[in-house]
């Protein structure tokens, strides 16, 4: 019975998908440039699933939220290992990061301890004031300098995701853990790029010796690895000291060096997971809050909503805090559709399944890679009415669209853990910026200058810079954000 089932399942078809070349396969019919619209059409040629290959390596596209669903969430024992990839992973060393972990022991290890500290709503909450105090500082650097808006958006994000990582206040310029951060993460996106190095498509290249010509890569890895290694150790050095001093701030690691009996190998994992929540936290809300700007420039109607609500929920003699957001539905529903109308990861981040198994009718091999065309679920006409639409209103009422966090934030057992962070802090930016600001489109020479939604090609990807106009409200707005004692 075993053999029959065997030979039965052996026999079913891959997904179908482009016709194939001979050995590279359908190398020339990968995009090269945001891939999720050509995942898109192949899924409007091929179906929900589709399967392509690159030098005998499979890739299945999934471009519907219902397949994603019966595949990576209900069978997640087998769909969660990750890619391998030579040059970022394995020799630059990304693997030690929770986002390019194996699956095993060592990954259970990591989701247990971002879990247990920022998991759960409830947990969240003592990071609350951290939050609701940084995002006050992104108004007072918006306010003295609003023509830097990506800027303000990224240092913020920064700093949140600093001081709860590690207690670690950042300096307002040149601040040297911030600085080797982004220098780490630029070299993550360089160094997993398939394109980017030969080896990433060739893997025995990574024996050939430093010294032969062409291997220069290996150079390059081993630089890169004394970044990766500096963003880690840094910070978690920091956090040592101020332990002995009795005066750390709680925080992530804090928290966690606190257990008796920590072995190396337990500290090595709190490291890591405190490097692996900011390379995986900073980018991707920038992404997020920065894409929630443009909607309001764009959508000036939905922004006046907003602010009347919190006009008459809040009022004016305060800030939003976490303690309105059961009262503020529109804004929340804001929220929501800032996170649906710009996919942040559009192509999600690629997982490995295990073994052979049968989905959908279809044949699917152990070791191929599956991508979630996450752009396309959150713009899929059959779920989300007018889906390229910025429309809030379709999280309320009495038939609501399904919450795009069931999709922008992933699946099965790799679903991003950072989504309860995430989730606050683009409430609260949302919340305290349409509480102070008015976010308009710039005139120029008496014209106004319509900016456009368009995001660049990448694993976080960002809506490209535009230009608009940011003021107060009104005078007690100002006074508002510059108050002092917060
Ligand atoms: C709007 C913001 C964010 C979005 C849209 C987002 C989205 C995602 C997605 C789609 C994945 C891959 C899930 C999968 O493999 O199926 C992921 C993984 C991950 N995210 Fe997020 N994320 C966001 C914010 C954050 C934050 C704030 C943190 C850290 C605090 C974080 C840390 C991570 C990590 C460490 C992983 C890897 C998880 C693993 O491989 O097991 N993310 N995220």
């Amino acid at each position: 019975v075993i053999l029959k089932k065997l030979v039965t399942q052996k026999s079913l078809p891959p997904p179908p998908g482009p016709r194939k070349l001979p050995l590279i396969d359908n190398l020339l019919d990968m995009p090269t440039e945001k891939e999720w619209l050509t995942f898109a059409a192949w899924g409007d040629n091929w179906g929900d699933i589709v399967s392509v290959s690159v030098f005998g390596q499979t890739m299945i596209i999934l471009n519907t939220a219902k397949v994603a669903a019966e595949m990576l969430d209900k069978k997640s024992s087998i769909y969660s290992d990750r890619p391998i990839l030579q040059m970022g992973g394995e020799l630059v060393g990304w693997k030690n990061t929770l986002v390019l972990l194996a699956y095993g022991e060592r990954f259970r290890n990591y989701r247990k301890l971002f879990h247990q500290t920022i998991g759960t709503p409830l947990a969240m909450e003592k990071f609350h004031s951290i939050e609701e105090r940084e995002t006050r500082n992104l108004l007072r650097r918006i306010l003295q300098r609003p023509e830097a808006l990506a800027e303000h958006v990224r240092r913020t994000a920064g700093a949140i995701i600093l001081r709860i990582s590690h207690g670690y206040e950042i300096a307002e310029r040149d601040d040297p853990f911030v600085n080797i951060a982004n220098e780490a993460t630029e070299q993550f996106s360089l160094s997993t790029t398939p394109g980017g190095f030969l080896v990433n498509l060739v893997p025995p290249l990574r024996h050939v010796p430093e010294w032969v010509p062409g291997a220069g890569f290996k150079k390059t890895a081993a630089l890169w690895a004394t970044t990766l290694a500096r963003m880690a150790d840094g910070p978690h050095e920091f956090v040592k000291k101020q332990m002995a001093a009795g005066i750390a701030e709680p925080s992530f690691t804090s928290s966690l060096l606190e257990e008796p009996d920590l072995t190396p190998d337990r500290e090595h994992d709190i490291k890591w997971s405190a490097a692996s929540l900011y390379s995986g936290g900073a980018d991707t809300t920038v992404s997020a809050i920065y894409a929630f700007f443009l909607a309001m420039v764009l959508h000036p109607g939905v922004q006046k909503k907003a602010q009347a609500e919190l006009d008459s929920v809040v009022g004016n003699g305060r800030l939003p805090s976490f303690s309105d957001r059961d009262s503020l539905p529109y804004l929340s529903a804001v929220a929501s559709e800032v996170l649906r109308w710009h996919a942040v990861t559009p192509t999600g981040v690629p997982h490995r399944v295990t073994e052979d198994n049968i989905s959908e009718g279809f044949l699917i091999p152990k070791g191929a890679i599956v991508i979630s065309n996450v752009w396309k679920m959150l713009h899929d006409p059959q779920v989300y009415s007018n889906p390229f639409v910025f429309r809030p209103e379709r999280f309320l009422g009495p038939q609501p669209e399904p919450d795009p966090r069931e999709i922008a934030f992933g699946f099965g057992r790799r679903i991003c853990p950072g989504r309860v962070l995430a989730d606050v802090s683009v409430f609260i930016s949302c919340a305290m910026s349409l509480a102070v600001f008015d976010i308009s489109k710039m005139r120029r020479n008496g014209v106004l200058v319509e900016p456009k939604a368009d995001q660049t090609t990448g694993t976080i990807s960002h809506q490209k810079p535009f230009e608009c106009v940011i003021s107060p409200r009104s005078p007690k707005a100002v006074e508002l954000i510059n108050v002092e004692e917060f």
